[in-house]
């Protein structure tokens, strides 16, 4: 298993073994810290069944995943651990929702360190915002998910509201719900707003399962990545829903995923976007260079399998040490 190799250092050894040259583990330096990543857990105490295009879907064996990701995490000792969303899907019988997240929010708590957690469409179909941002220790106001921390001075993890604009989460005639409908109106003329039918291209991701980051968000982001420029910090985003299109189906796109790129490519700071949602994973540098990984989701490893890792994070690079379904990933820095 991947995880086991890399937890040498000795390059030799690695090579030995069959690792590939360039992901050794910053090349034998130790990391400045790690810490812990899992996404699309979706958890339901439900027998095994299929996404819309077949793909199975374990949402009992999901929390064994989780199960086996704090375990490790717990002897690895990262420094803090992310939860990418979709904690609880959305076929977890409403009256089991707050059972079934308080479940996965325990299983979390058993970790030796704190677990930022950010929100999915899967978590929202079950719960209301109000109910959520208390469970998950998420900060903001008024009901928004969006936030950031630095771990150490060189380093300020941004982490994203994918649906502060959607048809999902916010009470009937919000503002955001609205705005949220009339754009699926305008650039999806199906009568079920999650079919891409028809839909070209990059248009397939106005789905009433994806959302945008409103207005508001995008300011707050550009104040916080022109703060990190100033303090010389290198900034992670963490966004649920995947922000470039060469990481990910169009059909998993963030709505105004151009946008948001726009504000990130005007500063220098930002080396990495992580997201989940995509089930299948992904990863791609963009034409700034910035890294983009979609992580592998939980819900989707077979019995036994798992899908779930670290990122090791040194000054130039970041190295993600994937288990099983989920892939080791060396992310170098662009000069
Ligand atoms: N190509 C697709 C994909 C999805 N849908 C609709 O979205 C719902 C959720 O999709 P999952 O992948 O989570 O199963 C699904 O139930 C369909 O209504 C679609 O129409 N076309
Ligand atoms: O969040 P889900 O489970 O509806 O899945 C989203 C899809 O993976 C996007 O292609």
């Amino acid at each position: 298993m991947m995880d086991v190799l890399f937890s040498f250092t000795n390059c030799n050894l690695l090579c030995v073994m069959g690792s590939i040259p360039g992901i050794i583990n910053g090349q034998g330096k130790q990391p400045l810290f790690s810490f812990g990543v899992i996404s699309d857990v979706q958890y339901a105490d439900i027998p095994d069944g299929k996404s819309f295009l077949g793909v199975p879907r374990y949402y009992r064996h999901s929390f064994d995943v989780l199960q086996r990701a704090v375990e490790k995490w717990n002897q690895k000792k990262p420094t803090f651990a992310v939860n990418f969303g979709d904690i609880v899907d959305g076929f977890c019988p409403k009256d089991q929702s707050l059972t079934a997240v308080s479940k996965i929010v325990d299983e979390f708590n058993t970790f030796d360190g704190h677990v930022y957690h950010m929100i999915g469409n899967h978590c929202l179909y079950n719960l209301p915002r109000e109910k959520l941002l208390p469970l998950l220790k998420i900060p903001g106001c008024d009901n928004l998910a969006y936030y950031d921390f630095a771990p150490i001075p060189e380093y300020r993890f941004v982490v994203l509201d994918a649906y502060d604009i959607s048809t999902i989460g916010w009470p009937m005639g919000h503002p955001n719900s609205l705005d949220a409908i009339n754009l699926l109106n305008q650039k999806n003329p199906n009568t079920n707003k999650n079919s891409p039918n028809g839909l070209v291209e990059l248009e397939r991701r106005f789905l009433m399962f994806n959302g945008a980051v409103g207005k508001a968000q995008l300011e707050w982001l550009d104040h916080v990545l022109q703060a990190a420029t100033t303090s010389n910090q290198k900034v992670v985003v963490c966004c649920h829903i995947p922000l470039d299109p060469g990481s990910s189906s169009k059909e998993a796109l963030l709505w105004n995923y151009d946008e948001v790129m726009d504000v990130i490519h005007r500063y220098n700071c930002v080396k990495a976007c992580i997201a989940g949602h995509d089930h299948e994973g992904g990863h791609s540098i963009d034409s700034h260079g910035v890294h983009h990984r979609v992580l592998e989701a939980a819900l989707e490893c077979p019995p036994g399998t798992d899908a779930y890792g670290f990122v090791d994070v040194f000054h130039d690079r970041l190295v993600l040490n994937g288990t099983d379904r989920m892939k080791s990933t060396s992310m170098e820095f662009a000069a």
